[in-house]
């Protein structure tokens, strides 16, 4: 078992990574978060496999309301949102009830984001069931998208707990693992050169990594971020860091439809781009060849579909909540664990775009 304690300036909670934790988890919440009213949201996927046993750990007399959204991007919607608070009104959620975010990022993300609002807002537990939601459940960033942009609507609301029984992993798609790894793998380009190295040394395929080595890298992660969460909450200076890739990768999610590419894909084809402008801007050496043939050997796709509109996507990502007063604003690395926040040339950008647009 791991425990990473996360400190903010608005609230102090622990992460706990243990196996096995999930037998227990509704006795877990109760203990970090007591109650007698909770809301589990979670979603198609999760509930068909997990939501059962979930109810079935809380304590008898507790009273355990469910909601289930469908399962992926689409979801971190205002239809849903609004779904979920009338549900909450309608049912007597209190300002003493509790949310349960039961599932990926988009569920920690959707329904930590009715917790942040609900009644000015409320407490909630993230129990995570991806890779990805090391990154997505620690930190307090919730929110939804609009049709076209990212996390437009959110608010910072940090959570009672995180506990991730890294076991419920074991049901994952591979497609989401990598998903998941990708923003791993952006923790240490951002903040650990020796966490990249042994990652890019270790994980040749997902079944490289024994279930013991996943949940130490699982903690890794989760360090780097809490860290990075402590001193900057609310983003005013190295919480950006944690954006390496993003500026193109939420550009690409919105302009070819949520949910075509999985978040990390999308991540993983924005860090690519990240670093050859790095490179050109000045950065030095940097392992661009290693990273993306170790990446697509691992199955995933650094190109950028060869129709894609880059002026669109150019314009997108001047849209993005780092960019001010029209500035195109990128991080990117002086090495491979220091990153920084700058304002780009977009025919810098551009060029670096239209060169991982795949060849016809
Ligand atoms: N708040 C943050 O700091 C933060 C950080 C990173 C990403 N995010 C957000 O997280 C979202 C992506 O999260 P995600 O990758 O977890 O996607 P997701 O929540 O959509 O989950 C991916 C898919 O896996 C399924 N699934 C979940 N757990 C499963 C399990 N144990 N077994 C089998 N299937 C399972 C889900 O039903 C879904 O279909 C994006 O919206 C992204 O913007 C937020
Ligand atoms: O926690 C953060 O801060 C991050 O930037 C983590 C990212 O991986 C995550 O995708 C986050 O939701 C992006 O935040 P946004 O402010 O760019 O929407
Ligand atoms: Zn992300």
């Amino acid at each position: 078992m791991y425990t990473v304690d996360v400190k903010t300036t608005t609230k102090t909670y622990q992460v706990d990574i243990a196996q096995h934790m999930f037998n227990q988890m509704g006795k877990n919440i109760e203990t970090y978060a007591p109650a007698t009213t909770y809301l589990i949201v979670t979603d198609t996927e999760v509930a068909k496999r997990y939501l059962q046993t979930l109810k079935d750990t809380f304590s008898p007399e507790t009273r355990v309301l469910t909601f289930v959204v469908p399962a992926g991007e689409q979801s971190k919607s205002f239809a849903q949102y609004e779904a979920i608070l009338t549900y909450a009104f309608s049912n007597q959620l209190d300002r003493a009830s509790v949310i349960v975010a039961f599932g990926g990022g988009v569920v920690g993300d959707l329904a930590g984001f009715v917790a942040g609002t609900y009644m000015r807002g409320i407490r909630f537990v993230q129990v995570p069931t991806t890779l990805l939601a090391h990154d997505a459940s620690v930190g307090g960033k919730v929110a939804i998208n609009l049709p076209t942009g990212k996390n437009i609507v959110g608010v910072f609301h940090q959570p009672e707990a995180v506990l991730f029984d890294p076991g419920l992993l074991r049901s994952l798609p591979d497609k989401e693992w990598r998903s998941g790894f990708a923003e791993i793998v952006k923790l240490g380009f951002i903040a650990d050169r020796d966490f990249y190295n042994r990652l890019s040394a270790c994980v040749t395929a997902r079944v490289s990594l024994s279930e013991a080595a996943q949940m130490e890298m699982i903690a890794s992660a989760i360090r780097i971020k809490a860290a990075i969460v402590a001193e900057d909450e609310r983003e005013h200076g190295i919480r950006a860091y944690l954006n390496f890739g993003h500026t193109v990768g939420h550009a690409l999610e919105a302009e070819l439809g949520y949910g075509v590419l999985t978040h990390g894909e999308a991540v993983a084809v924005g860090m690519r781009i990240a670093l050859s402008v790095s490179e050109e801007l000045g950065g030095g050496q940097l392992p661009i060849g290693s990273f993306t043939s170790w990446f697509t050997k691992l199955g995933y796709d650094l190109t950028l579909p060869a129709d894609i509109d880059v002026d669109r996507l150019l314009q997108r990502m001047h849209a993005d909540k780092k960019a001010t007063e029209g500035h195109l604003v990128m991080v990117l690395l002086s090495a491979v664990g220091e990153a920084y926040i700058t304002e780009v040339d977009p025919t810098v950008v551009r060029k670096h775009i239209a060169a991982a647009r795949k060849e016809v």
